[in-house]
């Protein structure tokens, strides 16, 4: 699928390593053979991560429309409003990031550390919304960009997790094509992928890239939203116009959106005790971190599915890591005792 039609402004390294989980694998029985690939570790932008992927396909419709301040909006901890923060830094174009009260978490420092502390040293005016957990079209997020119209500026929408923008399917996507590539240097192909799952831009891209060579609902993804109907309806519709949109000449359906829920609980941004040891395993026997909000769960769920035998003996799963961990310094409470 050749996606060079599509404007792309380079904002990470290139393509991102694969990896074996030797360590975890043999843990888990040796039956299953895990890889890591490491959107975590994309760019150098502020650690990077899955949004950074995205915006490649985002900027240049800022920089051809003459905006001068990105706007924005997640949770207080958010991943992707820090991404942002720092390619408008990069670019040298303003940013109001809207951060509403998404988690019922309450630690002394979880608005002054991690993703929020970075945006607020990049620059970005960090505005704070009382408003609760939603991964669609916000009024505050709407009222922000009337603010920067009204002082002159002129906003560009990027809606939360870059999902709702009509080519916020592109990078992942483009993220397939990439592991074709690398397939074919490994010398074999992947039987499945899993991914994180909450507005839905990520999977939805995967789902349409991976269409192209039958492997669609090989795209495993692990609900951290925990309110699985609207995340599902939610990749279904972007992959839907993703597919339109790189002319993948064959239909999206339901069933194609693979959401496992089981992994999502209590609440978005809230781990449970799964996703607690599922971080301190990975931590442990591979030294690479996960988050109590995203990875944290979808890791879970690769662990539980390995341990369940849900994956045939031999498979080979690739684990998409699309980064998350600076967000574990708003969760220090809960490793007080490592
Ligand atoms: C580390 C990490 N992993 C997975 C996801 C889920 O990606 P999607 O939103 O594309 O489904 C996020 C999203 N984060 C959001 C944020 O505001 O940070 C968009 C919700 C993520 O940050």
């Amino acid at each position: 699928m050749d996606l060079k039609r599509f404007p792309r402004y380079p904002l990470t390294f290139g393509p991102t390593p694969i990896h074996p989980l030797k360590r975890l694998s043999a843990h888990l029985g040796g039956k299953v053979d895990l890889y890591a690939k490491r959107e975590d570790c994309n760019s150098g932008l502020a650690f990077g991560g899955n949004k950074t992927r995205k915006l490649e396909y985002l900027i240049p419709e800022a920089i051809a429309q003459g905006c001068d301040t990105l706007v924005s909006i997640g949770g207080i901890q958010s991943n992707q409003t820090r991404q942002v923060a720092a390619v408008a830094a990069h670019l040298g174009m303003k940013c109001v990031l809207v951060q509403e009260n998404w988690v019922n978490y309450s630690d002394a420092v979880y608005d002054r550390v991690g993703n929020i502390q970075m945006s607020r040293i990049m620059g970005a005016d960090v505005r704070m919304v009382a408003d609760g957990f939603d991964i669609g079209i916000r009024k505050s997020w709407e009222d922000a960009m009337q603010s920067v119209r009204e002082a002159g500026g002129k906003p560009f929408p990027i809606p939360a997790g870059c999902s709702e923008h009509p080519l916020g399917g592109l990078g992942f996507v483009a993220f397939a094509e990439e592991v074709r590539q690398q397939e074919a240097d490994l010398g074999f192909r992947f039987d499945y992928i899993v991914v994180c799952a909450v507005t839905g831009s990520t999977q939805a891209g995967m789902v349409v890239g991976f269409a192209e060579d039958g492997r669609a609902r090989r795209v495993i993804g692990i609900d951290a939203s925990a309110k699985p109907e609207r995340t599902h309806e939610q990749v279904l519709r972007i992959a839907r116009n993703t597919a339109k949109l790189v002319e993948l000449g064959q239909e999206i359906t339901a069933e194609d959106v693979i959401l496992d829920t089981r992994f999502g609980g209590p609440e978005y941004g809230l781990p449970n005790d799964g996703t607690m040891e599922a971080i301190r395993l990975c931590a442990t026997l591979e030294g690479m971190l996960t988050d109590p909000v995203y990875e944290g769960k979808s890791m879970d769920g690769m662990i539980q599915m390995v341990r369940n035998g849900e994956f045939p003996e031999g498979s080979k799963v690739l684990y998409a890591h699309l980064g998350g961990v600076p967000a574990l310094n708003g969760y220090s409470f809960l490793f007080r005792n490592g």
